[in-house]
């Protein structure tokens, strides 16, 4: 494919102290598609997606934006980019209404005051978007919903920004069946409004359900990047376990 990925890590090595989390990480995203990041515990995926977003500096390698060598330093200057982070634990504030919590740290306002209007508007709107279901008055406290809705939130926080890229890590982890369902559909929809899509998951199920492509990391290193359509589950759990796949020629 001709097109430039948003996304293109090429050669990425991350140490902690003596520990050598990623070595020579290739990684790309493309806008428009789901790229499912897979691996075992401890395989290095939440530490690359902290690289991505500017939360760890990578010590190597090349990391590119459309096209261009860029190195976010802090989340604020990924951001920038236009790349937003949903971290595992969500980061919301329990004791925040779902618009205080969307617009945490970036408030609009207007003269010395706070525009409530208009960021109610737009998270009423950006939720409209994304939601399956409604999740009720935008007023609501966070602390009152459920956990599907949460994620929903966190979601809709991330994608307000004209963000172009969105690194969604475990977002069904803690999900019951109709839940998981609801944000896969977000997900996918995401990706088709034309964002490029990050999953992190464990579960085969949910990538093979919304994910166009796969990239595989075992201990630290890039075992495959393929199309979602080219591999079965077997052969990716295969990827996940042994850090290879007979049947794809890859030797790990
Ligand atoms: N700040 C840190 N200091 C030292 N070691 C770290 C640090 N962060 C992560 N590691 C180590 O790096 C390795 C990769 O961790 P990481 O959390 O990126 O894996 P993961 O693939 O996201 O795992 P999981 O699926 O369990 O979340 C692990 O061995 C972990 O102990």
């Amino acid at each position: 494919m001709s097109q430039t990925p948003v996304l293109d890590l090429r050669g990425i090595d991350k140490s902690f102290g003596p520990v050598r989390v990623l070595q020579q990480v290739d990684f790309t995203a493309y806008a428009g598609e789901v790229t499912a990041l897979v691996g075992d515990n401890g395989a290095g995926k939440t530490t690359l997606v902290k690289c991505i977003g500017g939360i760890h500096p990578i010590d190597s390698g090349e990391y590119l934006f459309d096209g261009r060598p860029v190195r976010p330093g802090t989340p604020r200057e990924a951001a920038a980019l236009g790349i937003e982070v949903v971290h595992q634990d969500l980061a919301l504030a329990d004791n925040l209404d779902i618009v205080q919590n969307m617009f945490l740290g970036r408030e609009r306002r207007r003269g010395l005051l706070l525009d409530e209007p208009a960021m109610e508007e737009l998270a009423r709107r950006t939720l409209a978007e994304l939601s399956v279901r409604t999740i009720g008055s935008v007023r609501r406290k966070v602390s009152e919903l459920s956990g599907g809705q949460r994620q929903t939130v966190a979601i809709a926080r991330a994608v307000l920004w004209d963000s172009r890229v969105v690194v969604l890590d475990e977002p069904s982890a803690a999900l019951g069946v109709a839940q998981t369902q609801q944000v896969l559909e977000i997900v996918r929809r995401l990706a088709d409004q034309g964002l490029a899509v990050v999953l992190i998951s464990h579960n085969m199920n949910d990538v093979f359900a919304v994910a166009d492509r796969i990239a595989a990391l075992y201990l630290g290193r890039t075992v495959a990047q393929v199309r979602a359509a080219d591999v079965t589950h077997a052969q990716v759990v295969e990827l996940i376990t042994a850090g290879r796949s007979e049947s794809l020629g890859i030797t790990g």
